[in-house]
């Protein structure tokens, strides 16, 4: 089967500066993928390159095995779908105007379009002036605009920035429900806690360089970070407890009735096995495993997303 996506050792600079720098990366159909970054790490470039807005300096680009920004460029661009960071809208036209402009422009029947507003939530407000619409509202004009012709690949730059937590859920919808039917959803982000649960995969690129991916297990494997576990214990027996972990364990915080410990994740089973004995002392335990955001600081040596 063709990839949906590949780049092949992709390099993109700008005069001097190296916007991207060797990344090679895949996805396929079916699959959401968030990209993630620190601002200026070469997120809304990749999403370019693969819209054949511009081309690499090096390396090869291909969307649906062909080159984007090559002869049947145009081709590849209508099966795709993209929302850009900063969505502006001509603040007097309708909802329903703008998107039967853009329908237009892609070549896509007019009479979908009630389906789509009414997929990301505005059919109420589909006929009135874009300009009266709240931020969260214009976003997800943005992505109705994106859904256009159903195509089968989503380019989604920061599609919950500046959104609520109900917008941005909706959105989220929108995206699960893209996925199910066989779409690639790739969106950047900043909210790494936000996407962890509803990405299939993370690419996190610093400084341009893709640094990992994988999805969330596969990054914690290749970050192998202590495990968070918090241990509510009879009173004055943490000492027994310790005595019983101390081996694969470090004490971040105690009292006579809790424990905060930090565990090697390579001997998590072991520590289970050990509480697992102790059941008539140990009222109550929390697992945490590291989320996306600590993951992206370890493995970046310290910056944050
Ligand atoms: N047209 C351009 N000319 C010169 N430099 C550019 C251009 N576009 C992007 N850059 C630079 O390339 C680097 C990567 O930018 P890019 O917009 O891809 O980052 P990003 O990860 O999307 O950032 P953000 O999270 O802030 O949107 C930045 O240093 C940016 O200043």
């Amino acid at each position: 089967m063709t990839p949906t996506i590949t780049l092949e050792h992709v390099s993109r600079r700008y005069g001097r500066l190296s916007a991207l720098d060797d990344v090679s990366l895949r996805a396929d159909a079916g699959e959401t993928v968030a990209l993630v970054g620190h601002n200026g790490a070469g997120k809304t470039t990749l999403m370019k390159l693969i819209l054949g807005l511009i081309r690499p300096t090096a390396g090869t680009v291909r969307v649906l095995g062909e080159d984007p920004a090559g002869r049947h460029g145009a081709r590849v661009r209508a099966r795709l779908g993209f929302l850009p960071e900063s969505v502006a809208f001509h603040a007097a036209m309708t909802g329903t105007e703008l998107l039967a402009f853009y329908a237009r422009l892609k070549n896509a029947p007019v009479k979908a379009n009630p389906g789509i507003l009414h997929r990301v939530g505005l059919s109420e407000a589909a006929d009135r002036r874009v300009g009266t619409y709240s931020k969260g509202m214009r976003q997800r004009l943005g992505l109705a605009q994106a859904l256009i012709g159903e195509p089968g690949i989503l380019l989604l730059d920061e599609p919950t920035s500046g959104l609520d937590p109900d917008s941005r859920r909706q959105v989220y919808d929108t995206i699960a429900e893209l996925r199910d039917r066989g779409a690639l959803v790739l969106l950047s982000t900043h909210a790494l806690a936000e996407v962890e649960s509803r990405v299939d995969r993370v690419a996190m690129l610093h400084r341009g360089r893709l640094i990992a991916a994988g999805d969330v297990a596969a990054l914690r494997r290749r970050a192998p970070m202590p495990v968070r576990v918090r241990l509510t214990v009879r009173h004055c027996t943490t000492q027994r407890v310790l005595d019983a972990v101390a081996a694969w364990a470090t004490v971040l915080a105690r009292d006579p009735e809790h424990l905060d410990l930090a565990v090697d994740p390579a001997h998590r089973a072991d520590v289970i096995h050990a509480l697992d004995g102790l059941r008539e002392v140990i009222e109550d335990v929390e697992i945490e495993s590291p989320g996306l955001e600590a993951l992206y600081r370890h493995l970046t040596g310290g910056d944050r997303p």
